[in-house]
């Protein structure tokens, strides 16, 4: 019997291409740069199964393109925002992640990223590169305690609980709200839920884990900026577009908040010239907080896995249920 066509859009690591490589005949983007969209419409016409990055839009367009055989999709990513997953159920077709592999990787860099923000280490660095560290000064790049603060958490989820748990080593008084409060895992890690406008009043560092969906879409916005703390710091290692950017630059540039770390922004990568990249108090990664080399292999098998139950058409070991 011959083996079901699939594609793959990018390089990932060996150990995922070689188990997927095992069950189907696979044609590859081989290559760290994405696949053009026009090549990919093309590639995809036919196949069984998509196996893609959080890079590549998968819509109505595509879905039409690959046409009826299709049958699973499966991203290399916990988050499925790049998916229309209605458009896939009314096909029939089966759409899979690879959630909690990485959630502990996505967790240390989270807290790496909060601590690098509050106590200003690349505006430090920067500063010795240019030659400005003349002498011991006492509020020379002085900043804030993460020690004792409260820390806000949006989106107790997989990640956000990683995080809190990490912060309690910190003794931070930890506060938290969700579509709803989570009392069954929130008890355990002494976060307690509150509105959001409390959350903003009280907290020193804001952290966001939600996933992106409509609800979540630029859920930080020039009045959220308005009434957080003037020394508040905000960390995003969720999804760029959860967050106004603009509002963000403009609340960073007048003072109404401290600092920012940012995993992820709108677009990325974010051009080299992007004002945001400009400012000292605004710390940016390319979007890299899963990036461990064993949770990126971890996450490239259960993608291959996911692929390879759906062109089987088995149930997902990792499927995504929700459509929002
Ligand atoms: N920077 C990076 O490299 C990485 C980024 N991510 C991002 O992190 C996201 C979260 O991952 P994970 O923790 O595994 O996902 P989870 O689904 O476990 O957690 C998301 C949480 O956010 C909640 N939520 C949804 N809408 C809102 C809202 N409007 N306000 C507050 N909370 C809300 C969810 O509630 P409910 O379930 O009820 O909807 C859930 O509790 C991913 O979707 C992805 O976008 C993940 C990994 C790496
Ligand atoms: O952003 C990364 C993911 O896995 O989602």
């Amino acid at each position: 019997m011959s083996k079901p066509n699939v594609v793959i859009t990018r390089r990932i690591p060996e150990a995922g291409l070689a188990r997927v490589q095992e069950v189907c005949q696979v044609r590859q983007w081989d290559s760290d740069d994405p696949i053009p969209r026009e090549t990919l419409l093309e590639w995809v016409r036919g196949i069984d199964g998509l196996y893609c990055l959080l890079t590549e839009r998968i819509d109505e367009e595509l879905l039409d393109a690959a046409g009826s055989n299709l049958r699973v999709v499966s991203t290399l990513s916990v988050g499925y925002d790049h998916i229309d997953v209605a458009a896939c159920r009314r096909r029939n077709i089966a759409v899979g992640n690879t959630p909690g592999v990485l959630t502990e990787t996505t967790a240390d860099l989270a807290v790496a990223l909060l601590l690098a923000t509050a106590r200003r280490i690349p505006e430090a660095i920067d500063a010795i590169r240019r030659g400005e560290w003349t002498t011991w000064k006492p509020m020379w790049m002085a900043g804030q305690d993460v020690h004792g603060s409260t820390v806000g958490i949006v989106g107790l989820g997989r990640i956000g609980r990683a995080v809190a748990r990490r912060l309690r080593g910190f003794n931070c008084r930890i506060l938290y709200h969700d579509v709803r409060p989570r009392p069954e895992v929130a008890d355990e890690l002494g976060a307690t839920y509150v509105d959001m406008d409390t959350l903003l009043a009280e907290c020193d560092f804001i952290t966001l884990h939600p996933r992106l969906n409509a609800s979540t879409y630029h859920l930080f916005d020039a009045e959220k900026f308005r009434k957080m703390k003037k020394t508040a710091i905000l960390i995003n290692t969720s999804r760029g577009p959860v967050v106004d950017q603009e509002a963000l630059y403009q609340a960073l540039v007048n003072g109404e908040i401290l600092a920012a770390g940012l995993d992820v922004t709108e677009p990325e990568p974010l051009p080299v010239d992007h004002p945001l990249l400009q400012l000292p108090n605004c710390v940016v990664l390319p979007h890299i907080a899963s990036a461990s080399v064993a949770t990126r292999t971890k996450m490239a098998l259960i993608a291959a896995e996911n692929l390879i139950a759906g062109v089987q058409g088995k149930p997902l070991p990792y499927p995504v249920e929700d459509e929002s």
